[in-house]
Order: C-alpha cells, then sequence, then structure tokens
C-alpha cells in the first residue's frame, strides 16, 4: 500500500523532489561514512555504536544541543538553589522527557526520508509534523515540571513569601 502510493506518487512527480538534504540525511551520510552496515558482533561495539549514535546526534541536531544547553543551565540553577533529592528526581525526569522527544523525532524524521526518499509526500510532512508535536508537548510538560519545582526556590531567593514557598523551606529544614 505505501510502496503503491510511493510508486504513484514517484511517476506523478519525477521532478519534484524536496528540499536538498534534511538535517537527518546529512546524520545518517556521516554516521555511515565508510563503513559498510553490520551487525554488532560483541556488547562493547554495540556501546560504541550507541554512543555515536548520541554524538552524532548532539553535534548535528541544533534542538538536541538547545535541550542540553537548557539542561546545564537547570543542572546550575539547581545547585545553587540546593534542590533536596526529590526535586533533583523530577528535575532528571523533565530534562530527558524532552531530550527523549528529540531523539524519537530524530529517528522519526529519519525513517521518513528514507522512505520517502526526498520526495515531497503529505504523510511524510504529517508524521513530521506530528513528531515535532510531540516534542513541543514534552518540552511542554518539562517547563511545567520545571515551574513547580524551582517556583517556591526562586520566590523564596527573591523574598517573596508564599504558603508554598514557606512549606517547602519548612520541609527542608
Ligand atoms: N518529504 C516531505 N514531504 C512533505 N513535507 C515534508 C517532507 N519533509 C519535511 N516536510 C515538512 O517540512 C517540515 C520540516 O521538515 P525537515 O525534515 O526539514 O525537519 P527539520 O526542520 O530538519 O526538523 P528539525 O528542526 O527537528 O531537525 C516538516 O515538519 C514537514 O511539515
Amino acid at each position: 500500500m505505501t510502496t503503491d502510493l510511493h510508486d504513484k506518487h514517484d511517476t506523478e512527480n519525477e521532478s519534484e523532489t524536496f528540499h536538498p538534504k534534511s538535517t537527518v540525511e546529512k546524520l545518517a551520510e556521516r554516521h555511515n561514512a565508510k563503513e559498510p552496515s553490520s551487525r554488532n558482533s560483541n556488547f562493547f561495539i554495540s556501546l560504541y555504536h550507541a554512543l555515536r549514535g548520541i554524538f552524532l546526534i548532539v553535534i548535528r541536531e541544533r534542538n538536541m544541543r538547545f535541550h542540553l544547553g537548557f539542561a546545564f543551565f537547570v543542572l546550575v540553577m539547581g545547585l545553587y538553589l540546593g534542590l533536596n533529592r526529590s526535586e533533583w528526581l523530577w528535575v532528571v525526569i523533565a530534562v530527558f522527557l524532552a531530550v527523549y522527544g528529540e531523539f524519537l523525532n530524530t529517528v522519526v524524521e529519519a525513517v521518513v526520508d528514507l522512505v520517502v526518499e526526498r520526495h515531497y509526500h503529505p504523510l511524510a510532512g504529517l508524521v513530521k509534523d506530528v513528531a515535532a508535536g510531540m516534542v513541543l508537548v514534552a518540552v511542554g510538560a518539562e517547563l511545567i515540571i520545571l515551574a513547580l519545582i524551582f517556583q517556591p526556590h526562586v520566590w523564596h531567593y527573591f523574598g517573596i513569601e508564599t504558603n508554598f514557598s514557606r512549606f517547602i523551606h519548612r520541609l527542608k529544614g
């Protein structure tokens, strides 16, 4: 079904190729630069490939660098404001939610580009838009969690006392 649609689309729009090369395609080219694909023969080679995947997504995906930069800022702020253990747990979950979403988005983009081979297809656009929406939702959840965690600390830092910030600081002793 997908192949039929794809073939039909190709014959109808032979000259209609989409934008030159997406970020994920450049990522894939770099990833497979000189090596033929092969099965991983042991744990350390698998680990090396996984780490290379992380490294490549960080250097090639601007959004991922943004997420990591933001995560570093959150880390510094958390240390400065003295979050407790359970607050750190929520912060870690929030940050990883967005980072994980970006990983999934990149995978979806790569698979879509692989399937449509850079040809325009409304379904390809839809899938990419939905994947981008997923990242947006993850970032929204991240910001809500971070706001709930940091709000009483920031209020306290600026001397604004609310019942909630008083409660949090009573818990901290
Ligand atoms: N093959 C395609 N057919 C139709 N629309 C597409 C296709 N590829 C991309 N689009 C549209 O262009 C948008 C941007 O796609 P693109 O692959 O350039 O992602 P991107 O901008 O590199 O994303 P990111 O910034 O997350 O890496 C998509 O959200 C989608 O709406």
